[in-house]
């Protein structure tokens, strides 16, 4: 079987085509995505200590948190990143994401240490942007914000165009290794391990902040700007392995494409189906990622437990989906269904925050609230598991960077806009609410479970019009040695 694949695919041997390479490239890439998600989510469960230390209101935080996307979306730094990808190839590009992340991740600590609240520069930052705390102010900064908070905001915004270009270098890096092979189990692992990347952080970052009793936010940060250097290392070595791989396939003849020019984004832009897959990747990461905003206040609310108690039954939910979306990719590898997933994805989607905002109120059982939480854990598996490497099948090799690359910024819009989106909500249906523990999450959960209908309207006409265009969305990644054989006679007449 897999010497009738070699006959087919490539004449030579190349260095994907051995195993231990395409994993050990696979590995490298994973890990400094892994790094990148422990960097993203260091300060999530320290929220408290922020405030007590540093002075950090909730509105700081905030402001701080949406900072990550900040640059990605209002001066498209994604939409560059793309073109750079598809202009400069993988490794340029992956030690670049590499290098921007760690200088983001280093002013981000600074920004925490004692030595910047002594120095001139705190100054500075205090008198540094000082616009109104308004819906207007789109900027992460406002009048008044502590000055630590505004150098952590600037340095999370530039660590934040760093890790989304990773993301979509990864993704393009993983594509030229396993395309034809194990591609969505491969994209699976690499999103399993990032998600463990932010179940770690739930659990050792308090513990780090909290060591020998003295309080220090400063030191979970610093140890995870240490792992996104040895990302980085892990960028260098890879780009080793990619620049071998190229010239193998450049003597090979494998890389006959016509070089990318920015002119040709407008097959991207002009593409039905590349807007419907935007689309409906922006609708469902909205009711994902700014829902786990919410996630811990929410359960508290319902349930009446502590933080403590609410992030243990969340904890399940980036376990579940790491456990479950390398075998999903690997279903999708070997039997297809790649847009049946994506409904199934969103059906899950919609049950559970239903679930959340009229069952849980009414019953506040524990038992509910595992449940919905492990079958949102499928969905979350389900739809990253088919959606990105699904994007091949639907946009030339050349534009890919760009193709993941729009994708992501359509994407980043949703994930800055809808935690402001449910805040406001959340404010506006709990009028004199005080106490953080009795907000009704009813409305909010029923925007995020409308995001969920779209997405699964989004994905019906995916999969008609698949069956109408043949994209192959259906089918799996890796040809049937039935499927290769007709090939091969097809080929020998
Ligand atoms: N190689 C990564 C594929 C995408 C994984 C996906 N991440 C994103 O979509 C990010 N843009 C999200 C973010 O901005 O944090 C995921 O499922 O994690």
């Amino acid at each position: 079987m897999a010497n009738l694949q070699k006959s087919i695919s490539s004449p030579q041997e190349l260095l994907r085509d051995k195993a231990w390479a395409r994993w050990t490239a696979l590995v490298l890439l994973a890990s400094a995505m892994f790094f990148a998600y422990i960097f993203v989510d260091v300060l999530s469960p320290l929220q408290e200590y922020l405030q007590s230390t540093k002075g950090w209101d909730p509105s700081a935080y905030g402001r701080f948190a949406g900072s990550e996307t900040f640059l990605n979306v209002f001066v498209f730094f994604l939409i560059f990143a793309g073109i750079i990808l598809d202009k400069m190839g993988v490794r340029f590009t992956a030690i670049l994401a590499g290098a921007v992340m760690v200088a983001g991740g280093f002013i981000n600590y600074y920004a925490l240490t004692d030595s910047f609240m002594e120095s001139g520069l705190k100054n500075f930052m205090d008198d540094f942007v000082n616009l109104p705390d308004t819906w207007w102010n789109i900027t992460p900064f406002y009048d008044g914000m502590p000055a630590s908070a505004k150098l952590s905001a600037i340095g999370f915004m530039i660590f934040g165009c760093g890790c989304e270009m990773s993301g979509i270098t990864v993704s393009r890096g993983i594509v030229k290794w396993f395309e034809g092979k194990e591609m969505a189990l491969a994209m699976g692992i690499e999103m399993a391990v990032a998600r463990l990347g932010v179940a770690v952080v739930f659990l050792g970052s308090p513990a780090i902040a909290t060591f020998r009793d003295n309080i220090s936010v400063s030191r979970p940060i610093a140890l995870s700007v240490l792992l996104l250097l040895i990302g980085l290392i892990g960028f260098i070595v890879y780009s080793f392995m990619d620049k071998k791989l190229e010239n193998e396939m450049g003597s090979n003849g494998e890389v006959k494409d016509d070089p990318f020019k920015i002119s040709d984004l407008k097959y991207i832009f002009s593409s039905k189906v590349f807007w419907i897959v935007a689309l409906l990747c922006v609708l469902y990461y909205s009711a994902i990622f700014p829902f786990q905003k919410y996630a811990n206040n929410m359960l508290q609310c319902n349930l009446g437990i502590s933080a403590e108690a609410a992030g243990r039954v969340f904890f399940v939910f980036p376990l579940g989906a790491a456990a479950i979306t390398p075998l999903l990719g690997n279903f999708l590898d070997r039997k297809g269904k790649g847009a049946t997933m994506l409904i199934w994805g969103a059906i899950l989607m919609i049950i559970c925050h239903l679930t959340f905002a009229f069952v849980l109120p009414a019953t506040r059982s524990a038992v509910i609230a595992y449940s919905a939480i492990v079958l949102l854990g499928i969905s979350f598996s389900l739809v990253p598991a088919s959606l990105w490497p699904s994007v091949p099948k639907l946009v030339d090799n050349r534009l890919l960077g760009s193709a993941y690359a729009v994708i992501f910024w359509i994407q980043n819009i949703g994930l800055y806009a809808f935690p402001m989106i449910i805040g406001a909500v959340l404010a506006a249906t709990n009028p004199g609410v005080e106490n953080a523990m009795d907000y009704n999450y009813t409305v909010p959960m029923l925007v995020f479970a409308s995001l969920g209908g779209l997405a699964l309207i989004l994905g019906i006409i995916l999969k008609a019009l698949d069956a109408k265009k043949h994209y192959g969305l259906e089918l799996p990644n890796i040809p049937s040695e039935k499927s290769l054989e007709a090939e091969v006679e097809s080929a020998e007449g």
